[in-house]
């Protein structure tokens, strides 16, 4: 029986020593077990992804010694084949890297493999590092198992259409027992059941069992959710690691057989099911939070509570992240405020076990318009520029308290809001993290009642969940005076933001949403209105703070489109 231990490890960008201490951690587990063979995910030395830092003549350096103490580590080690993914050096023409796999055991290389499918989509851009390596299969026997190797991109493009390059075709060409592929798959809703039906489909089409190894942990706007997975053709995947978490879990191979167990030869545990939708949008903006914070050296995050529902969710999912220790709501009331923007975030707070510190606008706001009224420019804010005067001073205080306290800022825009630039540009903007921009406002209402139902108790208030949206910056302001309703907006906004990204059970409802529109003039105008508004706001995107991602298409890298352009 070959052993293999899958190393389900989070990697810290940049980190490269911290990283070969993972490494090493997880090599000496996998001695523990006995393995023959411990996988690690790809780029698991310098973490998924470095991007430019491979440009860097110090980083390059370091990468250089960090390879030099691997190998000496697998010397420490002994007796064990690692498969590490690192950037090698190109020999040939074309970017100075590749993007490879490696097989060491004591200090020696004994297969080398680099990445032929370079992704360059959504928010992928490798080959802007990368050298793609030549189109061949390679193997290694391994405790008299023949395992091929390939790396995320590589197992791909075996969809049945006829594809110039297809790894896994050649692979299966060179016949091995086993293939082992190492990853690093963000995830977003629906990720991982999408790499089951890629990966089943190909291992089902050429009867071939596969051993998917990915990274976990947030990284600024990506999160990877590891779930790394053993899968025989028939009758599939057989085993799943924990998702969100770090595991490092040795499995037996029984080679004449092509089957998965466990050590001892007994049946391995059933995967744990699928999460509901609301159930993955928390743990992956749990994890994005926890990572973010903690790699960039933030103890405390601080958000502006204004009484609703954004801000709720933003506290409740920052609580659970860091603990109630580690996050302070800010209430900020002016003239427009309503009661209830006060006392709602006194009660979510109290729920929530946070404390609330309250700190009035008026006579700041006051004070600039005195000011300026006063000044040459002769200039007394009203209307819109008053409106977002309040929320700019809001956005001021919160840096403020970021600065002399050391917080973290958490944004609370959601995707609708960014999606139309309802939002107020160096005001509620300000942050250096959303959590729950990749949201639509009908899933902010969503998520929170999970929230509720999961807690067995009314964490966030009704008070909040049932008041209407409004920004309260001006007297009985409702977001729906401006923007239709979001039940509306949010179907029409996936259509036009989302595409052919759009999940097929989602595209439904929207194409229906948008067609009944298009059977009226107003209809007509409002798509156009709505299509308007998205183009006109990139600029606020482009200088939005991070979000973190949850659907297969969010703003931010995986969404490029100019601003000073002329397209609706
Ligand atoms: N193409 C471009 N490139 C670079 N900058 C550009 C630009 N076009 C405008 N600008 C700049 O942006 C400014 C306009 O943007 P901005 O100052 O943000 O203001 P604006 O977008 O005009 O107004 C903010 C809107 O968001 C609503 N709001 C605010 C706050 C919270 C909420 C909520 O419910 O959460 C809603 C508010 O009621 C209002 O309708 C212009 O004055 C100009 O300086
Ligand atoms: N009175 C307030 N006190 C503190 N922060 C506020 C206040 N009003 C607004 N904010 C901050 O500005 C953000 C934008 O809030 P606003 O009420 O304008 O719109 P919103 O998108 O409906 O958000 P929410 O649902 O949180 O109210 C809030 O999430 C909050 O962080
Ligand atoms: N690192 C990669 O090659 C990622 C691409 C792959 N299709 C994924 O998202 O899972």
């Amino acid at each position: 029986m070959l052993k293999i231990t899958l190393a389900q490890i989070n990697p810290t960008i940049g980190d490269l020593e911290g990283n070969l201490a993972l490494h090493l951690d997880a090599a000496r587990r996998a001695r523990h077990d006995g393995a023959d063979l411990v996988v690690f995910p790809e780029l698991s030395l310098t973490g998924y992804y470095p991007a430019d830092l491979l440009d860097d003549e110090d980083f390059r350096e370091r990468l250089g010694h960090a390879m030099k103490a691997l190998l000496a580590a697998t010397r420490e080690v002994g007796s064990l084949h690692w498969v590490v993914g690192v950037p090698t050096r190109n020999p040939g023409p074309g970017k100075a890297f590749r993007n490879s796999l490696l097989v060491i055991r004591d200090g020696e290389v004994l297969l080398d493999y680099h990445k032929q499918l370079l992704p360059t989509y959504n928010v992928f851009d490798e080959r802007r590092h990368f050298e793609p390596g030549p189109d061949v299969a390679r193997v290694l026997r391994i405790a008299g198992a023949q395992v091929g190797f390939m790396i995320c991109e590589d197992g791909w493009n075996d969809d049945g259409k006829d594809y110039t390059v297809n790894p896994f075709q050649r692979l299966a060409d060179a016949a091995p027992d086993l293939i082992v592929s190492i990853n690093a798959s963000p995830s977003h809703v629906g990720k991982r059941e999408l790499r089951h039906e890629v990966f089943r489909a190909a291992c089902w089409r050429h009867r071939l069992p596969l051993v998917f190894v990915n990274q976990i942990g947030g990284h600024d706007q990506l999160v990877y959710d590891g779930a790394s997975f053993a899968i025989e053709p028939e009758p599939g995947v057989v085993f799943e690691a924990r998702r969100f978490e770090e595991e490092v879990v040795t499995l037996g191979f029984e080679i004449d057989r092509g089957h998965f167990a466990s050590l001892d030869g007994s049946a391995l545990p059933p995967a744990a099911a699928g999460l509901d939708t609301m159930s993955f949008y928390r743990r992956q903006i749990v994890l994005g939070l926890r990572d973010y914070a903690r790699r960039c050296g933030f103890e405390r995050v601080v958000v502006g509570a204004s009484g609703g529902i954004d801000s709720a969710l933003t506290l409740a999912l920052a609580v659970e992240a860091l603990g109630t220790d580690r996050v302070l709501a800010i209430t900020m009331p002016s003239r427009f405020s309503s009661s209830g923007s006060v006392d709602d975030s006194k009660a979510l707070c109290d729920r929530l076990g946070i404390p609330l510190e309250v700190c009035p606008i008026e006579d700041i706001v006051r004070q600039v318009g005195e000011t300026m009224a006063g000044s040459t420019l002769a200039l007394r804010p009203s209307g819109l520029a008053l409106e977002n005067l309040q929320a700019r001073v809001r956005g001021m205080l919160l840096m403020t308290v970021s600065n002399a306290r050391g917080h973290l800022l958490l944004t609370t825009g959601n995707k609708s809001e960014i999606a139309v630039g309802y939002c107020t540009l160096y005001g509620d903007t300000n942050g250096g993290l959303g959590l729950i921009g990749d949201l639509y406002k009908t899933e902010v209402f969503a998520l929170c009642r999970h929230l509720n139902h999961v807690a067995g108790r009314e964490l966030i208030p009704a008070a909040i969940l049932d008041k209407p949206p409004s920004a309260e910056l001006a007297p009985g302001q409702r977001d729906t005076d401006s923007l239709p309703p979001y039940e509306l907006l949010d179907e029409v906004l996936k259509l036009l933001v989302e595409g052919e990204r759009l999940a097929a059970d989602e595209r439904v409802a929207a194409e229906a949403a948008v067609a009944a529109l298009r059977g009226s003039d107003e209809g007509q105008a409002l798509i156009a209105r709505i299509k308007g508004m998205i183009a006109r706001n990139e600029y606020k995107r482009r200088q939005a703070p991070p979000i973190v991602r949850l659907r297969a298409r969010a703003f931010g890298s995986g969404r490029q489109l100019p601003i000073a352009a002329r397209h609706h």
